[in-house]
């Protein structure tokens, strides 16, 4: 066995005293050659200089031999300080702290900015500016019937510096309601202005072109832990849904995020990190809310509205699915779509008669087996597809249609009031001063309309926001008035944080626990309630469906157990089988080293004698198997003398046979003091 290294000081004492028993023993015909113990360590330096010292040495101490029992209580204590590292090395190989277990988080977002420990209050304070809201301006081709009037194109596009300007409409002296108005030309500059207008120009924005420019920007934020949002914004028939949605030949940008957020998912794949990705889809349709993921119903079902201190405004009952691919998304998103209301216009076949919400919840869930603790980083994505402003005498709406126009008309006015009370410089003073939550509350009119309230967290809160507004080439007057919408939400900023929490083991073990209590408490409470008299009834209701929630929030939290407890199985299962060859290979080694120890031993305490050659004036006698030496006066003399000599040689020897053992117990020594036994990986390499 050869112990290499990926570090260059790493068990050097390790290698000795492989070399070490080598020598020693003599006889390990399993054991590599010395020479090849060498060329193992010729990459680390300070190996190799120990092992060369040592072998030099340890070769003069062969030619020896061990002639004194305390050499051989030396060499077991050596073979014993071997077989304890060799133990320990197999220790640092199991033990989590050393790299090969830290933290093996592959996903980007992973190794963002904020420590991996860090609590969320700190996440907060370090990072509570999500900046303005990124505006973009798009501008469609002519539909049929504007081509058919030989429509004039009022828009043009500065790629350049991104503005985008609106020249005045040609006059029509038939036209007196024109004759009396003043167009101007108008120019904004945006984030940046796509021009979809004519394909022939080299600037032409394509639907791929739009999700590149910005929305894989987004997905980015996402992974990082960021809420996003990003909403259409435009006159009716002006390319709203036909960028967020797109078509099946011409996917938007909904479709597009939700296949890039399963082809990342699918890249960062990785034992340690669990994925949660969920889908729910409503629209706001005068005034009320409907899920679009559950069949529609006669007379319709309407969903209620709410605000936690915990969960901010979210809609009651709202279905959440659960989605493990793409293909999954896309079927939801279809049903979805049949499922919302929209209707034919003069302005628009296919008229968006709603709000629509498309929300992806992506939570990140990363496991840290050496502290058994768990990270989580829980995203939102809002992708909001706004029903179209429009002017009732164009779009020829009378009835049902006018009074959904109206409805839409009224909660994009409440939009546009939002916007203008957030963009307010004077409100962007007050965020900074003390008390500014309070005073900020009372003059944005985020509960004026059902849409502004759900996306009161988007428009000003904790989200990185973007919008896109539509516009048609040939409209001057919608057209300014998105423009100059638009320009006002550039001035939005808002106040996006990392959404990261650190869990360990035990203390998820105790939320589900106490969700348990809260549900044990709120079902006694119920049960009390449901006894109680009637006004009391609604209160029941309210606690049942607070209760209902906590159930499902528990039903989450287990199946993210479940899902934690699946990776730490994972992992301890390829580090078992990692482990295995390993184990075995050590095994073998422990055992062919004590077979050398045995064999040295033997031979200390035993040495074969060889006998002495005849004809030289020595007689012998034989006694059994031991040879006896008999000598003449004279010669016991010289003999004496000799063996004087000899025993000062003897002794010489053996003095530097503990000088260098003296060396080696204090290189080893040394080495434990200096290295320890938890330094970097140590890889078993084969014979
Ligand atoms: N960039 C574009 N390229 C080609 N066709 C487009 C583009 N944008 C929009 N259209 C076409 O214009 C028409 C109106 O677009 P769309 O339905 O997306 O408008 P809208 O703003 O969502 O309208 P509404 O508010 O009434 O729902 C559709 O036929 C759509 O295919």
């Amino acid at each position: 066995m050869i112990f290499s290294t990926n570090s260059p000081a790493v068990f050097p004492s390790l290698a000795v005293a492989i070399a070490d028993v080598h020598f020693v023993g003599g006889t390990g015909r399993d054991l590599p050659e010395p020479r090849m113990l060498l060329s193992s360590h010729e990459a680390v330096p300070a190996i190799v200089y120990d092992s060369r010292f040592w072998q030099a040495r340890l070769a003069m101490w062969t030619n020896l031999r061990a002639r004194s029992l305390e050499a051989v209580e030396d060499v077991i204590q050596l073979l014993q300080d071997m077989a304890l590292v060799d133990s320990r090395v197999y220790r640092a190989l199991t033990t989590p702290d050393i790299p090969t277990h830290a933290s093996t988080a592959s996903t980007a977002p992973f190794r963002a900015r904020t420590p991996e420990s860090a609590p969320r209050e700190s996440i907060i304070m370090a990072g509570g500016d999500g900046g303005n809201v990124k505006v973009v301006v798009r501008v469609r081709k002519f539909l049929k019937r504007e081509l058919d009037r030989n429509a004039p194109c009022l828009i043009a596009m500065n790629p350049a510096n991104q503005e985008t300007t609106l020249h005045p409409p040609p006059l029509d002296p038939a036209d007196a309601k024109n004759a009396r108005r003043i167009y101007e030309e108008k120019s904004f500059t945006f984030d940046k202005s796509f021009w979809s207008h004519d394909e022939s120009s080299t600037h032409f924005s394509q639907q791929k072109d739009i999700y590149a420019s910005f929305g894989e920007e987004f997905l980015d934020h996402n992974f990082d832990g960021y809420h996003t949002c990003i909403f259409a914004y435009g006159q009716t028939g002006s390319g709203k849904s036909y960028t967020m949605m797109g078509t099946p030949e011409q996917p938007g940008l909904i479709p597009r995020t939700c296949e890039g957020l399963f082809e990342r998912i699918e890249a960062e794949q990785n034992n340690n990190l669990t994925y949660n990705v969920h889908v729910s889809y409503f629209e706001v349709y005068n005034e009320h809310v409907r899920d679009l993921l559950v069949p529609r119903t006669t007379p319709p079902t309407y969903l209620k509205i709410r605000e936690s201190k915990t969960d901010g405004v979210y809609v009651q009952n709202l279905t959440d699915a659960p989605v493990k691919s793409y293909a999954d998304v896309e079927r939801l998103m279809k049903s979805g779509d049949m499922n919302r209301t929209t209707a034919s216009t003069k302005m628009n076949d296919t008229s968006s008669r709603s709000h629509a919400v498309f929300t992806l919840t992506l939570k990140q869930i990363q496991h840290d087996l050496s502290t058994d603790s768990t990270i989580e980083r829980t995203a939102r994505m809002r992708l909001v597809d706004l029903a179209g402003s429009e002017r009732a005498n164009r779009t020829g709406a009378t009835g049902a249609r006018l009074r959904e126009g109206s409805n839409i008309n009224q909660s994009l006015t409440t939009l546009g009031r939002v916007i203008a009370a957030l963009a307010d410089p004077k409100r962007q003073r007050q965020t900074k001063q003390p008390n500014a939550g309070k005073r900020r509350g009372e003059v944005v009119p985020y509960r004026d309309s059902v849409l502004t309230w759900l996306l009161k967290d988007s428009l000003g809160g904790n989200s990185k926001t973007a919008m896109v507004a539509c516009i048609s080439p040939t409209d001057y007057e919608e057209t300014l008035s998105t423009l100059r919408y638009a320009d006002q939400a550039k001035r939005i900023r808002t106040r996006a944080h990392i959404n990261q929490d650190a869990v360990s083991a035990a203390e998820r073990d105790a939320q589900i626990a106490a969700m348990a209590e809260t549900i044990r408490q709120l079902q006694l409470s119920v049960s009390n309630q449901a006894h109680r008299k009637r006004d009391e009834v609604d209160r029941s209701a309210e606690q049942l469906e607070d209760y209902q929630r906590q159930v499902g929030k528990m039903q989450r939290a287990m199946q993210e157990s479940k899902a934690v407890a699946d990776v730490k199985i994972r992992a301890l299962t390829t580090e078992l089988d990692e482990l295995r060859p390993l184990n075995v290979k050590l095994t073998q080694e422990v055992e062919s080293l004590r077979r050398h120890l045995a064999l040295a031993l033997g031979e200390l305490k035993n040495p074969i004698v060889l006998p002495q050659p005849t004809g030289l004036g020595i007689e012998k006698e034989n006694v059994g198997v031991q040879e006896v030496e008999v000598w003449s006066d004279g010669e016991e003399e010289e003999c004496e003398a000799e063996d004087e000599e000899g025993y000062v040689e003897w002794q010489a020897d053996v003095d530097a046979l503990m000088e260098d053992l003296g060396m080696f117990k204090r290189k080893m020594a040394d080495d434990r003091t200096r290295w320890g036994h938890r330094g970097p990986l140590v890889e078993v390499v084969d014979n």
